[in-house]
């Protein structure tokens, strides 16, 4: 199993109020499958993102990466599974500013211990972004940040992508090429794939479907 949840709750308190935003997620992924995940805004999507990344950690139930219990790990152990088998994409790229687009590309790859110059180029190629390899973030449109960002992400081979509406700032034929490449690679290297989308078209591109509504999904 790639990513498994088991009665996954999360709630944020601010002041005195307390807002339980999942209560009780079961999902299962295994390796090779692409899901989407739907929702309204503010209804958990990136909450659940967070938490099987493990940037956040849940209030209740367990959750486990390629075997790894997230719910009882550390700080060090988290980090390493974040560097060596999860690959994020999220709607801040969060790229690197004092590095080219060529080293933010490999950066991922680099930390790893697994830079491939010649994937890099060839997904520099697919994405579009050839050209610009000597340029930096700041001169970059915020599609070609995202797709920077999905590159990156694609050097390091992740086991686990987990991305939130990574094609959202791209036109349509640019997104649907952005997601033809996710989709290929991730069949290729017999990954997982859980993306946000609003879009019930890209939604369906997928090979299963959940929808998050009142902290559950279905
Ligand atoms: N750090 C936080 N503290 C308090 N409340 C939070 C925090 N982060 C998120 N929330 C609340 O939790 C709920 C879920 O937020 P989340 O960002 O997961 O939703 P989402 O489905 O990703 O939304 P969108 O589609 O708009 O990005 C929202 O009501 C949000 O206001």
């Amino acid at each position: 199993m790639l990513l498994s949840l088991q009665s996954v709750g999360k709630a944020y308190v601010s002041g005195s109020t307390r807002v339980e935003v999942l209560r009780g997620i079961d999902l299962a992924m295994n390796a090779g499958e692409t899901v989407a995940l739907t929702g309204e805004s503010g209804s958990g999507k990136s909450t659940l993102l967070h938490l099987c990344a493990g940037l956040d950690r849940a209030e209740s139930g367990r959750i486990e990466v390629a075997g790894r219990d997230l719910t009882r790990a550390d700080d060090a152990t988290l980090a390493a599974l974040r560097r060596d088998a999860v690959g994020l994409v999220f709607q801040q790229f969060n790229l690197i500013p004092s590095l080219s687009v060529a080293a933010n590309l490999a950066f991922q790859a680099r930390l790893k211990g697994s830079d491939d110059p010649g994937r890099i180029a060839t997904l520099a190629g697919r994405l579009g972004l050839a050209d610009l390899m000597h340029r930096y973030p700041e001169q970059l449109s915020g599609g070609q940040q995202q797709r920077v960002a999905i590159g990156r992400t694609l050097a390091a081979r992740p086991a686990l992508i987990l991305a939130d509406e990574p094609t959202g700032n791209l036109d349509e034929a640019t997104g649907d090429a952005v997601l033809d490449l996710m989709l290929e690679l991730v069949a290729e290297a017999g990954a997982g794939l859980l993306m946000v989308t609003h879009s019930p078209r890209l939604a369906a591109r997928l090979s299963r479907r959940v929808h998050l509504s009142g902290g559950r999904l279905a």
